[in-house]
C-alpha cells in the first residue's frame, strides 16, 4: 500500500497523461461579486481512459469542461493553476494555436448537441467545411468523407440519409449522435461530452451509452464527460471525478467510488438518491438541502450543512484531498483513519502537510455508526 498523501499533483503516477490539471482555478466576475466556479482543482486523465465528471446541479463540472478546451463563457476566466495537453501548457498557448488544438485534438460535444450545426445547411455541406478547413488531417476531402460516413455507421445512422439532412429533420437523439461523429471526424485524442444522455428519452440514453462505449473501443479515444447521473457514470466511466461547490470532493475509480468504504459523504448521498438498477430494492433518499450560493460559501467544508456527519471541525477547516493509492477523498470523517487532524488554527487546504498523515495507517475502515445510517 502506498502511503497516504494530501492532494498530490494529479498523474496517477505514470507521467503519461492526456491532460493534467494542477491547481485550477475559474472565477466568473471580479471583486466582491466574483464566484469561483472551479477552485484548486487537481486530477490527470491518462490516454485511453473514460472520465467522468459528476455533482449536482452548479458544482463547476461544465466550467471545469469548458476550461480544458479554453472555451469558459465571459466572464468566466482561469484565474490560477494551469492544463498540460499532450505535454504542452495549453493556458501558455496563443488564441490561434489553441484554436488549432480544438477541434483537430481536442472537442467537445454540447448538451442535447446545442448550436451544433447550421440550422441552414446540410450536415454534409457542415462537414465539408470541417473538412476544408483541415487539410491538414485528410489531404483528400473523399478521404473524410468516407471516414464521416464510418463513424456516422459506428453511431448507427445511414450515412446517405444524413449527409442530405438538415439539423431541423433530425431527433434529438439524431442530432446528439450526429454531433459526437462530427467531434470524432477529425480524429481527435479527447473527446469532451457535457451531460451526452440528459436530453435524451431513456431508450436514446441507452443508444448513446452503448454508442459511447463501442467508439471507444474501437477508436480508442479518450473521453471526458460531465454529468449528473451517477447511473451514467456507472454504466460508461473508468474513473471519476466528484465536485462540491467547485471543489473536488473525491476521486478513483469507478469500482470505488462504488464500492470503497472510504467514501465522500455527498458521494454516499448521491449514490442513495439514484433511482435506478444501483439502488433496485433500495428506497431512493434524496439529498436534503441544496448546493451553496458560491458567492457565500460557508467557511470549512462546503458540505457539512449538509452532512450528517458533520463535527465542529467539519464546519471551520476545509478538508484537504487525502490520497491513499489514487484514491482521493476530502472528508475530515471519513480520512480520520488514514490522517491525523491538524489543530484548527493550523489546518488548511494549503498548509496541510503530507507529514501530518499517520504512515502505517490503513486507508480503509469499517464504516462508524453515523456512516452506516447516511
Ligand atoms: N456564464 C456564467 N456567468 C456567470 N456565472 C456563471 C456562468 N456559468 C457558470 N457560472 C457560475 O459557475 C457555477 C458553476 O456552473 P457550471 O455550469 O460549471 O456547473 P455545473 O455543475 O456544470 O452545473 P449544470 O449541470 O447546471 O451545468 C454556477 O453556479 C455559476 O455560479
Amino acid at each position: 500500500m502506498s502511503t497516504p498523501t494530501i492532494d498530490k499533483p494529479g498523474t496517477t503516477g505514470t507521467g503519461t497523461a492526456l491532460i493534467d490539471i494542477q491547481n485550477l482555478s475559474v472565477a466568473f466576475g471580479t471583486g466582491a461579486k466574483a464566484v469561483t466556479a472551479v477552485h484548486d482543482v487537481t486530477l490527470a486523465v491518462e490516454p485511453g481512459e473514460i472520465y467522468a465528471l459528476v455533482g449536482e446541479s452548479g458544482c463547476g463540472k461544465s466550467t471545469l469542461a469548458y476550461s480544458l478546451l479554453d472555451i469558459v463563457p465571459p466572464p468566466g476566466e482561469i484565474v490560477g493553476g494551469d492544463i498540460t495537453f499532450q505535454g504542452t501548457s495549453t493556458t501558455s498557448l496563443t488564441k490561434q494555436q489553441m484554436n488549432k488544438l480544438r477541434g483537430a485534438e481536442m472537442t467537445m460535444v454540447f448538451q442535447g448537441a446545442m448550436n451544433a450545426f447550421n440550422p441552414v445547411l446540410t450536415i454534409g455541406k457542415q462537414v465539408q467545411h470541417i473538412l476544408q478547413a483541415h487539410p491538414e488531417v485528410y489531404k483528400d476531402p473523399k478521404e473524410g468523407r468516407a471516414y464521416f460516413n464510418h463513424l456516422l455507421e459506428l453511431v448507427q445512422l445511414s450515412p446517405d440519409r444524413i449527409w442530405r439532412a438538415y439539423e431541423s429533420q433530425l431527433s434529438g437523439g439524431m442530432k446528439q449522435r450526429v454531433a459526437i461523429a462530427v467531434a470524432l471526424l477529425l480524429k481527435p485524442s479527447l473527446v469532451v461530452l457535457d451531460e451526452p444522455t440528459t436530453a435524451l428519452d431513456v431508450l436514446n440514453q441507452r443508444l448513446v451509452i452503448d454508442i459511447l462505449k463501442d467508439l471507444h473501443q474501437t477508436l480508442g479515444v479518450t473521453i471526458i464527460f460531465v454529468t449528473h447521473d451517477l447511473a451514467v457514470v456507472a454504466e460508461l466511466a473508468t474513473r471519476v471525478a466528484v465536485m462540491y461547490a467547485g471543489r473536488l470532493v473525491e476521486t478513483g475509480t469507478v469500482q470505488e467510488i462504488f464500492t470503497a468504504k472510504r467514501r465522500h459523504p455527498y458521494v454516499e448521498a448521491l449514490i442513495n438518491a439514484i433511482p435506478s438498477v444501483l439502488n433496485s430494492g433500495l428506497k431512493v433518499k434524496p439529498i436534503g438541502g441544496s448546493v451553496p450560493n458560491l458567492a457565500a460559501l460557508p467557511p470549512g467544508c462546503k458540505f457539512a450543512p449538509r452532512c450528517r456527519l458533520a463535527e465542529d471541525i467539519c464546519r471551520e477547516v476545509e478538508p484537504p484531498l487525502i490520497d491513499v493509492n489514487n484514491h482521493r477523498v476530502a472528508c475530515h470523517v471519513v480520512n480520520r483513519d488514514v490522517t491525523e487532524v491538524s489543530p484548527i488554527s493550523e489546518a488548511s487546504e494549503t498548509t496541510a502537510d503530507a507529514t501530518s498523515l499517520r504512515k502505517s495507517a490503513a486507508p480503509d475502515h469499517e464504516p462508524n455508526e453515523k456512516e452506516a445510517t447516511l
